[in-house]
């Protein structure tokens, strides 16, 4: 007993464990892309004729006062400390090194002001292209990833390249001109001390170079676990009905709890690595520092360099490690960057399947005509949904498609409306080939209300207007009307005003269709589809949603699918789909007197349902 409440439990976690699976989204090494840099720097190109000059100005500015301060110091201690100047000249020299610091301060403050609007600008410009590239990306996109990946890239891979915006790439520009200027100036002071003390450079880079690849790699496993709790995070968040239904709060939360383990140990072992470079760099700076004065001690009591010099080289020196620390950061941000952006190019250079042709043409007022020539189509290759597809629908006829589920009702709509293009044969309304035609001009001309129907933030009457947007409050109305919508909306505290939330949360699933039956009404297409649009609404509404469709429907094409047979029954034409094949095809009447039909047992097995339910 004892053995098998152990194997449950393992058993348990199993699942609990394997339940969750997250495709990575993290390259882990990546060699620096110029390419890619330099497409990234050409988001710059806007501001950089006013602001880019400035900033450089700025920047040669302030690292030239900082530079110059030193020296002064030198001269001081030489000719006033050491020497025979009186206090005079010391006077100016602290006038001077007071106003570079003021010079300084004053560059800065307008350096970080600019650096902070071009990059914000950068990072507004690149999420708008983002998002305005994704959302003309095809269903099949969306079908190939989740939500919270695609949600992932547009938050923090964006965000990812503020830091380099806003900061990182004016800050190394600074550290080179600062190592440049300190080791020419080094030089100058005295080439061999300079060199001597600089002996130190190429060990340290080595050594911080091969521990820097580390903790780049730790930091990248940071990131891996951080995405994989956001992925979970966003799921645990949309399924929250389901799991509270299921009383699974518990197992999410372990697994939640897992995550949130590694994510936290990956960070210590990343920042703890991270800490190691301080004392490395410690270390050689005091190495460096050594033979400063050793050599240094050596060269002034020979007077071939000044004690102000030497004060002046410790200052340089001090001056030194600090950039080389942050010029390995930054490249180590610039990777970081580098990933970002490369996830954020992937997705804009991604070609929308449904694409339209550059000579795509306008598609005229239709007539609502529509065929499908012997269309092939699969979602995954090799798995067709449709098997060869003729279908003739005139203008103005209502066609119903029924069958079993999965059987490919709702991807014939899906072509119709080109959210997909078939694989073989072609769809073609009012003889014209969908693939030659603008996306826009098809889709103005139908009208789909799906079963899940999507309520957007904002009042009944905006999601009412979203069919039509020029349409007036009365017309909005009058919609809502004729669709039985008008009551139940009246009877809401703010009537057509009221704001429903994200989704239509405090809407029923029965109103939500209602509001989204009025904007197919309102958006006066040629050619309407309901996909399962009556499943969530009453026998009472149903009654009045019937005499609805009647003027909904009237001198349009309508195709409905609908597992409720009842709604179908009045239907021109009702095609019953097997497996991805049309196996019949005519009306109510002629359909019942075949005998074994399909559509008749259908019929059959749904009326003995609700006879044996009551
Ligand atoms: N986005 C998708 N990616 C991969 N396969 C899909 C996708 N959508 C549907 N399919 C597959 O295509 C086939 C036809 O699906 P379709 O949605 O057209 O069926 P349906 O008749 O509308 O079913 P239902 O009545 O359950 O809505 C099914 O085998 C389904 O698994």
């Amino acid at each position: 007993m004892h053995a098998q409440q152990e194997d449950n439990e393992k058993l348990k976690q199993k699942v609990n464990t394997e339940r969750f699976i997250y495709k990575d989204d993290e390259e882990m090494e990546k060699p620096f892309d110029w390419g890619q840099f330099k497409r990234l720097a050409r988001y710059m190109k806007p501001y950089a004729k006013d602001k880019l000059p400035l900033i450089f100005i700025m920047m040669l500015l302030s690292t030239a006062t900082k530079l110059t301060v030193p020296l002064l110091i030198s001269i001081a201690i030489d000719k006033v400390f050491m020497g025979d100047e009186g206090p005079s000249l010391l006077y100016i020299l602290v006038g001077v090194i007071l106003a570079l610091y003021v010079i300084q301060w004053v560059s800065n403050v307008f350096r970080i002001k600019y650096t902070n609007i071009i990059g914000q600008n950068v990072i507004y410009d690149l999420r708008a292209d983002l998002f305005k590239h994704i959302q003309k990306l095809s269903f099949r996109f969306y079908d190939q990833r989740p939500a919270g990946s695609v949600l992932v890239r547009v938050t923090n891979d964006v965000n990812a390249l503020q830091e380099l915006f806003t900061n990182g790439v004016i800050n190394l520009l600074i550290d080179c001109i600062q190592l440049v200027g300190i080791v020419v100036i080094l030089l100058m002071i005295n080439f061999k001390l300079g060199l001597a003390v600089m002996i130190t450079v190429p060990i340290m880079f080595f050594m911080s170079t091969a521990l820097r690849k580390r903790i780049r790699r730790a930091w990248q496993n940071v990131r891996i676990h951080q995405s994989r709790l956001n992925s979970h995070l966003n799921e645990s968040i949309q399924g929250i009905r389901v799991t509270q239904a299921y009383v699974q709060e518990k197992n999410n939360m372990d697994y939640f709890e897992q995550m949130n383990m590694k994510n936290r140990r990956s960070w210590d072992k990343a920042s703890a690595m991270n800490q190691s470079l301080g004392p490395l760099i410690e270390v050689t700076s005091a190495v460096g520092m050594c033979i400063l004065f050793w050599y240094g001690g050596i060269l002034a009591q020979s007077e071939a360099i000044t004690i102000g010099l030497l004060v002046a080289f410790t200052n340089y020196i001090g001056n030194f490690w600090e950039p080389i620390n942050r010029l390995g950061q930054m490249y180590n941000q610039l990777l970081v960057a580098m990933a970002s952006s490369e996830r954020i190019f992937e997705y804009i250079d991604e070609k929308p399947s449904v694409a339209e042709k550059t000579d795509a043409k306008q598609l005229p007022a239709i007539e609502g005509h529509v065929r499908l020539d012997h269309v092939v189509f699969e979602y995954e290759k090799n798995r067709p949904a449709l098997k060869g597809i003729d279908l003739e629908v005139k203008a103005g006829q209502s066609v119903a498609l029924v069958g079993h589920t999965g059987s490919g009702k709702s991807t014939i709509i899906n072509l119709i409306c080109r959210f997909y293009d078939p694989v073989q044969g072609a769809v073609r309304i009012d003889g014209e080939d969908l693939r030659n035609v603008t996306l826009q001009s098809l889709r103005e001309q139908v009208g789909i209300v799906l079963q899940d129907t999507f309520i957007f933030s904002g009042s009944i009457r905006d999601n009412i207007r979203f069919g039509r947007l020029d349409a007036t409050d009365e017309e909005i109305e009058l919609a809502a009307r004729a669709v039985h919508a008008h009551e139940f909306i009246m009877s809401l505290p703010q009537g057509y005003d009221t704001e429903v939330q994200e989704r239509g949360n405090l809407l029923s699933m029965g109103q939500r269709q209602l509001i989204s039956f009025a904007r197919a009404l309102l958006a006066d297409p040629k050619i309407l589809i309901l996909d399962e649009a009556t499943a969530s609404i009453d026998t009472e509404t149903e009654l009045k949603i019937q005499d609805a469709l009647k003027t909904l429907l009237k001198g349009r094409t309508s195709f409905i699918v609908a597992h409720r047979l009842s709604t179908i029954r009045n239907s021109d034409v009702i095609v019953v789909l097997d497996h991805g094949v049309i196996v019949e095809q005519g009306n109510h009447a002629g359909l019942m007197q075949r005998p074994n039909g399909i559509y008749k047992g259908l019929i059959e097995a749904q009326y003995r349902f609700f006879t044996e339910a009551v």
